[in-house]
């Protein structure tokens, strides 16, 4: 059901090369870039009613209107389980815990007496959320996504997620309540790239987004790449991925239960477990026919995903080496099951986030844990981090001098305007002290 790759005995090359050894999948963005970049010029120039196709198309239901009126939030929550209420006002509470001291205030430093500078931090002004709802749906998504955004004081977001022909082409109820609870009234029936161009560009009913956040299949994060550069956008957060870094104290039990746990979310998801142990690995492989078989999803995701080329079982010679591989691989989730595992964590530079020991499962991030679910897949944890309350500033930097601060400084930076063969740059500063260079 999973492949092996064994880079035991030779020393493990550097960067690139290593990485081309890594399982990764065989779809990549760029080729469903190309699939998405129609989708959403349709959405530029016909607005809602090439909303309104997509959604017969992808979707199978056919919308009179693109946006959830107020009643149905409303009755979504009235009609809400008590018990998954309380388990959703638990995420959130946890996760607004965590988020709000994420906050962060003006900072000023005195460069020099009369020279200082401050950063204050402003948050976009409007965004748009996805939550993903196609195999499965997402409330959980919602809050990861609003629970920052609020924190950060975002004025204006609006939140999309796919049709459910079950629900009358309404977003899933738990996705509308969770909104509700959140404060979100602003939500679309949406999904896909689509959704990602309608927040991009606008439509007659949807005031275009300054950003993008979320998470999504491969199409969603194809139309995030799409517009990166035009609107602001969080991180890639497609097809998600686990790797498990591993020794012979794990349990092979829990190992095979959280790489299954992930591969659960579409067949492009990526399950790898890096280990020096072969007894680990042999015993894992052992645990996962089992369990599979008693899980659901089984035929359509697990089995696709597992056996797929993104997932594998890496044999490495010891912990250096499976570490050079995790950081080489930039993981989504990083589940470290090793002996001493808070002090291997703290050797990781490469992960989306990393779940510490025994105990802190991937499943416990994905919905309680007061951390982030929207993570960088794809090894875009080795540049762009999941999303948090930063994620929603802008830093500014206010630039404030006086006239003696000025002319301290002034023929450094004609100087330096003269270096760069830019000579107006330093007359801008010459302009100011009657054309001369003070103290010169
Ligand atoms: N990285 C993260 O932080 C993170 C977090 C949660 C979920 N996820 C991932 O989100 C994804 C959710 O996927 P999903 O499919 O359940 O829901 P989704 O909402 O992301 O995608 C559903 C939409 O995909 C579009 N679509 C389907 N087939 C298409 C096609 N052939 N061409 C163009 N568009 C098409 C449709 O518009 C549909 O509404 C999973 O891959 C999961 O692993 C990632
Ligand atoms: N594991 C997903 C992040 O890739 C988040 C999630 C939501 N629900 C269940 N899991
Ligand atoms: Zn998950």
């Amino acid at each position: 059901m999973i492949s092996r790759i064994d880079l035991r005995g030779d020393a493990l090359p550097e960067g690139p090369a290593l990485r081309a050894l890594l399982p990764r999948a065989d779809f990549d963005v760029a080729a469903a870039l190309e699939k998405v970049r129609p989708i959403c010029e349709d959405v530029h120039h016909r607005g809602d009613a090439a909303l309104i196709e997509y959604a017969e198309k992808f979707d199978g239901v056919r919308l009179d209107q693109v946006r959830v009126p107020a009643s149905a939030l409303k009755e979504a929550l009235a009609g809400l389980d008590p018990v998954v209420r309380e388990a959703l006002e638990e995420s959130i509470r946890r996760a607004r815990t965590v988020h709000r001291e994420q906050r962060r205030a003006p900072h000023t430093v005195q460069v020099v007496p009369g020279g200082k500078v401050t950063e204050k931090w402003v948050p976009v002004e409007r965004v748009g959320l996805y939550a993903p709802g196609g195999r499965s749906v997402y409330p959980s998504s919602v809050i990861m996504n609003a629970v920052p955004a609020q924190e950060a004081g975002v004025a204006s977001m609006a939140l999309a997620s796919p049709p459910q022909a079950d629900f009358g082409g309404l977003p899933h109820p738990t996705i509308l309540a969770a909104c509700a609870l959140l404060g979100i009234d602003e939500v679309y029936a949406v999904g896909g790239a689509q959704a990602v161009a309608m927040f991009a560009y606008g439509t007659e009913t949807c005031a275009p987004a300054n950003m993008v956040t979320g998470p999504g299949n491969i199409w969603v994060a194809a139309a995030k790449r799409y517009f990166t550069g035009r609107i602001g956008i969080d991180t890639e957060a497609g097809p998600t991925e686990i790797a498990v870094l591993a020794d012979d104290t794990a349990d092979p039990a829990h190992v095979a239960s959280d790489l299954i746990s992930q591969a659960e979310h579409d067949p492009l998801a990526a399950a790898v477990l890096v280990t020096d142990s072969v007894a680990l690995a042999d015993a894992v492989e052992k645990e996962l026919a089992p369990q599979v078989a008693a899980t659901k999803h089984v035929e359509d995701r697990i089995v696709p995903a597992l056996s797929g080329r993104q997932s594998a079982i890496v044999l490495v010679d010891g912990l250096a080496e499976g570490l050079r591989v995790v950081d080489a691989y930039g993981a989504e989730h990083l589940e470290i099951q090793t002996a001493d595992a808070a002090a291997v964590a703290d050797r990781v530079k490469n992960a989306g986030a990393i779940f510490v020991g025994p105990w802190a499962p991937v499943s416990l991030g994905d919905y309680c844990a007061g951390s982030n679910h929207v993570l960088p897949t794809g090894g875009c944890a080795c540049h762009s981090s999941g999303l948090s309350v930063q994620s929603f500033l802008r830093g500014i930097h206010i630039v404030d001098y006086t006239r003696e601060a000025l002319a301290d400084v002034a023929h450094h930076v004609v100087t330096l305007a003269e270096a760069e063969d830019l000579p107006a740059h330093g007359a801008a500063i010459k302009a100011r002290f009657g054309w001369k260079v003070p103290g010169q």
